[in-house]
Formats: C-alpha cells, sequence, structure tokens
C-alpha cells in the first residue's frame, strides 16, 4: 500500500520546466531513495511535498489527504517531518531543549520561544526528549549548546528534533552530504535502526553508497522528470541511468 502518491506534478520557474509530469507512488514502511543528477529538480519535488512551494498542477495525496494548500506547519501536524541539508537547530540553546521545543510544538500546535522559561517544568516532554537523544546516541551531551556540535552530530540532533514528533513519514534531504565515512556509516545504521520503527523514508542522496544500503526502492529523476525506477539492482543495470550520470561514473 502506498502512503504517498504523486500525479502528474508539473513546476515551472519563470520559463524553467523543474517538474514536468511527475508520477511517484511511495510505500508504506519502505525506504524511497530520490537520486538524479545536479538540478533534475528532486529539491523542487520534497519542496511540493511539505507545503514550501505550490506545484503548477498536479496531486500529491499523503495517506488519503491532500498535501497541497496547506501551511508547513498543518503538513508537520498531518504526521510529514523533513531533516535540512543545511541542519536547523537552535545554535544557543541545549541540545534537550532543542529536541523539546519540536516536542512542544507536536503536543500543542505551536511553540512561541516566550514559552522557553515554561519548559523546564514540563516533565513529560522532558522524558520523551531525553529518551530521543538516547536513541540518536548524544544523551550524555544534553546540556551543552547545540552550535558546538560537529556536523554529524548537528544531524543526529536534528534527527531526534523530527522523531520526537512521531512523524509518518519523513523526508530526509542528502541525510550524510559533507560527512566523513565513519559519521556516514553512523547515519546509516542510525537510519536502519529507525526503520525498525516501521517509518516510512523518502531519501534524497548523491552518495551511492547510502541508497545501496537504505533503499528498497530507488527513483531516478533527470530533468524534472522520472526516467527509471526500480530495486537497487534495477537501477545500478539500467542504461538510461548510466547515460543520465554521464557514463554512471556515480554509480
Ligand atoms: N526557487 C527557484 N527559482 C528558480 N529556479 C529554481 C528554483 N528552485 C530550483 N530551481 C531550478 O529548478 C531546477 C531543479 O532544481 P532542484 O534544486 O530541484 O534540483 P536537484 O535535483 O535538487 O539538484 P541538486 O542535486 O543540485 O540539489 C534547477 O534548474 C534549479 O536551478
Amino acid at each position: 500500500m502506498s502512503i504517498l502518491t504523486v500525479q502528474g506534478v508539473n513546476k515551472s520557474f519563470a520559463g524553467l520546466k523543474a517538474l514536468n509530469q511527475v508520477n511517484l507512488k511511495v510505500a508504506q514502511g519502505q525506504v524511497h531513495a530520490i537520486i538524479g543528477p545536479n538540478g533534475a529538480g528532486k529539491s523542487t519535488l520534497l519542496n511540493c511535498f511539505v507545503g514550501r512551494l505550490e506545484p503548477d498542477t498536479g496531486t500529491v495525496m499523503f495517506d488519503g489527504q491532500s498535501l497541497l494548500n496547506r501551511r508547513p506547519h498543518e503538513i508537520n501536524q498531518l504526521g510529514v517531518a523533513r531533516v535540512f541539508q543545511t541542519p536547523e537547530i537552535f545554535p544557543d540553546l541545549s541540545l534537550l531543549e532543542n529536541v523539546m521545543i519540536p516536542a512542544f510544538a507536536h503536543r500543542d500546535g505551536a511553540f512561541k520561544m516566550n514559552w522557553l522559561p515554561r519548559i523546564d517544568g514540563e516533565a513529560e516532554i522532558r522524558d520523551k526528549a531525553l529518551h530521543m537523544l538516547e536513541e540518536v546516541g548524544l544523551a550524555d551531551n544534553r546540556s551543552d549548546h547545540a552550535g558546538a556540535l560537529s556536523r554529524g552530530d548537528k544531524r543526529r540532533l536534528e534527527l531526534a528534533m523530527c522523531l520526537v514528533q512521531e512523524p509518518r513519514l519523513l523526508l530526509l534531504d542528502e541525510p550524510t552530504a559533507g560527512m566523513s565515512r565513519a559519521d556516514t556509516n553512523n547515519t546509516i545504521d542510525l537510519l536502519k535502526r529507525i526503520g525498525e520503527r516501521g517509518i516510512t523514508k523518502i531519501v534524497i542522496e548523491h552518495d551511492m553508497h547510502v541508497v545501496f544500503s537504505l533503499a528498497h526502492k530507488v527513483s531516478v529523476m533527470a530533468q524534472g522528470t522520472v526516467i527509471a525506477e526500480g530495486t537497487p539492482e534495477e537501477i545500478r543495470g539500467n542504461p538510461k541511468v548510466q547515460e543520465a550520470y554521464l557514463g554512471g561514473a556515480h554509480l
């Protein structure tokens, strides 16, 4: 059963067709990778799932509900969370506060920064946030300022900030970009562990080691359209895909 269904999505920017009749079905509980060369339209497509962009035409259905014409926080409330290319954290706050804020927002539908002094008294939210930090391996650093973390740890923190909202669909935009090989492998292990909770994941990724380690299914985009789809093995041997990558250097 598919949890996300995209049909006939088009999006142009001043005459440039960034998305051209995109169709996509993402199966419940699976890791679905979207790959393709620079400028293929991957981030534009993801932006259409989270209310950052509206397609010109087409439909995006999540678990029977349209994601179009909704504000980002409404989509979040429906159970869709996104990890960004550059982690969106609060650098001057502690790790624990960083995770407590989205936990609050999830429970109450909003969070205002002037509520911050009150959050210490919220034992239940504090426990939940601490548990998430434990899951991503950052509990020992709970009192540190988030701005002081390494790039890899910032991404772990952002993952904890997403997971505490109990998403049903997690969108990961290049989750290992700029990481060392060791951090990349730790992130792959972490994402595999998260997979055990049955959360559906869409991963945009350039690193084929990550794609082939995690994905059940791969969609390949080029010039705004999906040119191939299949298991990682099927994609690896697909001549159209090799061609899109100019000789298959990435594969
Ligand atoms: N806000 C925008 N305004 C104008 N053009 C845009 C905008 N966003 C994206 N584009 C263009 O749309 C096309 C698709 O871009 P997009 O960022 O979605 O590609 P991508 O596959 O995510 O690339 P990358 O792998 O480099 O991140 C590109 O030609 C890009 O320049």
